[in-house]
């Protein structure tokens, strides 16, 4: 898909949008053809409009000589740049680029029914079970998130949980051109506040729950909360339905504003639109049984996840799904057939006995949850490895050191994503939490060595869990990143100590 310049002028003159425009002279619009858009100058192209955003690090200003000799046709900026190319000029490229970018793609989100899925922890989960449910039910779908972006054909790995407005449009495209139906998308509080789902009206949006992260963004709880809340403001169809997790107090409030532009979900409430409670635990997974309406009488499955929350993860889909239009039963029976999730309480037996389970949770709450779910299968000693990413809220580190030293048997704190901090430095904040109980621990910077020791120390019975970072490929630092993938790490030690995994 195409547009010329003449028209995506003549469409953002329709819009909200407020701009201006550079021709430089002798320069015809209706000649001038854009075929997307990116913000990266180091990704510019011919026949791909360059967005110029200010960030904290640079100002993409004047990286706009560099996107037009790469054959750049055309700028989105905020002040008048010195490049010979047509400029549209905005008052904040950033919240704007995503609606810019939708109309030059011939608004992607307009084909496609659109669901977002917000809340501190279970947007990945809930995603990709919405999306399975969706799949059974017949519907094509494409998945934007944490971990993959899937366009229907081809799976990248992610960067952001929420891509930027231009990415984000073009993948939108590219959903609708391979025949997607839905697109299912995590949408970050960080992409709500700086605007990058601009361009894009959801018809269902579900949010999980709200428990301290970002602060070092948005400062406090309230804000976070209404950078969530703004989703469902400003970013909802007016016949647009949430599915709202009301066991949890900022869900209760969003529900209590939405009226009837919302449907509730609870393990608590059994007069919530969608109930459900655990029957038995497994090892293999949960007995669960749920109300849901159209249903007669509440329906019994197997859930093959463990942990409480990936009940209300499943709850979430679910009500999701339903609100869309699919019946009940058929989508709590797909359920059964639920897809492990990368990296979220992904299990792996080995020989000697030890089950060692890899975890993306890297906040207090999710590790709570996570260390809870695989306590209630665990019949040996737990033991715990755990960093934190740098440049991320300060004030957790001790928290989530207690976390991990209260529920597990053996703490080695390591490093994840140190970013532009000193890994040492991060370690030693989550140290004053961990030292809050008496459970034994070690302090190992080196992340595989941390992992290699818990390997060697647990024996028949016991579970390692490592957690932070899930199917994360890379570790980065300050100016630098290696390969580093928890599950190989895993691997290599059975190779050295000559295990396998069944
Ligand atoms: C706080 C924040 O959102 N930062 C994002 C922001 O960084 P920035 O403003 O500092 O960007 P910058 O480096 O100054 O660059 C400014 C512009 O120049 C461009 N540039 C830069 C260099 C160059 O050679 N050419 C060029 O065009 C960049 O593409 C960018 O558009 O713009 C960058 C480019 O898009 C993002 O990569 C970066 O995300 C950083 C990496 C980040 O870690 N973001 C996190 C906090 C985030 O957004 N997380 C949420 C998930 C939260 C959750 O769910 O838990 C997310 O949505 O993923
Ligand atoms: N509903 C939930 N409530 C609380 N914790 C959860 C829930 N679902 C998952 N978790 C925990 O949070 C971790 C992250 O889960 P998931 O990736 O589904 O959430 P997310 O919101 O996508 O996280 P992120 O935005 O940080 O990628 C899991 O590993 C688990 O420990
Ligand atoms: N979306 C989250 C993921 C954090 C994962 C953890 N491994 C880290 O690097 O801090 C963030 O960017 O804060």
């Amino acid at each position: 898909m195409a547009i010329l310049l003449s028209g995506l002028l003549s469409e953002l003159a329709k819009n909200s949008i407020k701009y201006e425009t550079f021709l430089p002279d002798g320069c015809d619009p209706a000649s001038i053809e854009l075929g997307g858009m990116v913000c990266d100058s180091r990704k510019a192209g011919p026949g791909v409009m360059f967005a110029a955003t200010k960030g904290d690090h640079s100002d993409a200003h004047e990286f706009t000589a560099q996107a037009v000799s790469a054959g750049a046709p055309a700028l989105l900026c905020e002040r008048r740049c010195a490049a010979a190319v047509p400029q549209i000029i905005i008052r904040d490229v950033r919240s704007g680029m995503g609606e810019v970018a939708s109309v030059i793609h011939g608004y992607p989100s307009k084909k496609m029914t659109m669901f977002a899925v917000t809340g501190t922890n279970g947007k990945t989960t809930s995603a990709f079970l919405t999306r399975a449910i969706l799949a059974s039910a017949g519907v094509k779908t494409g998945l934007a998130g944490t971990v993959i972006n899937d366009d229907g054909e081809k799976k990248e790995e992610a960067e952001h949980t929420t891509s930027e407005g231009a990415d984000l449009q073009g993948l939108l495209a590219r959903m609708v051109e391979n025949g997607c139906g839905a697109c299912v998308m995590e949408a970050s509080s960080h992409s709500i506040a700086q605007g990058r789902i601009s361009g894009i009206s959801f018809d269902r949006i579900g949010f999980t729950n709200l428990t301290p992260e970002h602060l070092e963004y948005h400062t406090d709880m309230e804000n976070y909360f209404s950078a969530k809340r703004a989703l469902f403001g400003k970013y909802m169809k007016d016949d647009g339905i949430a599915a709202i997790n009301i066991d949890d107090e900022y869900g209760m409030r969003l529900r209590r504003e939405l009226g009837k532009r919302a449907v509730s979900y609870s393990m608590r409430m059994e007069e919530a639109d969608f109930f459900a409670r655990v029957l038995s635990v497994s090892e293999e997974g949960l007995a669960i049984e749920v109300k849901a309406p159209g249903l007669s009488g509440n329906k019994g499955i197997k859930l093959p996840a463990l942990g409480g929350y990936n009940v209300m993860n499943a709850l979430q889909a679910l009500s999701l799904a339903c609100a869309a239009g699919v019946p009940a039963a058929a989508a709590i029976e797909s359920l059964e057939a639920m897809p492990q999730v990368p990296g979220r309480l992904e299990r792996y037996r080995l020989d000697n006995g030890v089950t060692c389970v890899i975890d993306f949770a890297h906040t207090s709450d999710g590790l709570e949850k996570a260390l809870g779910a695989v306590r209630q299968v665990c019949g040996g000693r737990l033991y715990v490895v755990f960093g934190l990413g740098g440049e991320r809220d300060i004030s957790r580190r001790p928290i989530v050191g207690e976390t991990a030293s209260r529920l597990g048997d053996y703490v080695v704190v390591t490093s994840d994503n140190p970013r532009g901090e000193d890994p040492e430095a991060i370690i030693a904040g989550i140290e004053p939490g961990v030292k809050r109980h008496a459970t034994p621990y070690k302090l190992i910077t080196d992340r595989r060595e941390a992992i290699c020791l818990a390997l060697d120390m647990a024996s028949a019975g016991d579970i390692v869990v490592i957690a932070g970072r899930g199917p994360e490929t890379r570790q980065v630092f300050k100016d630098f990143s290696i390969p580093l993938v928890d599950r190989e790490i895993m691997e290599d030690w059975c190779r050295m100590r000559g295990r396998r995994v069944l």
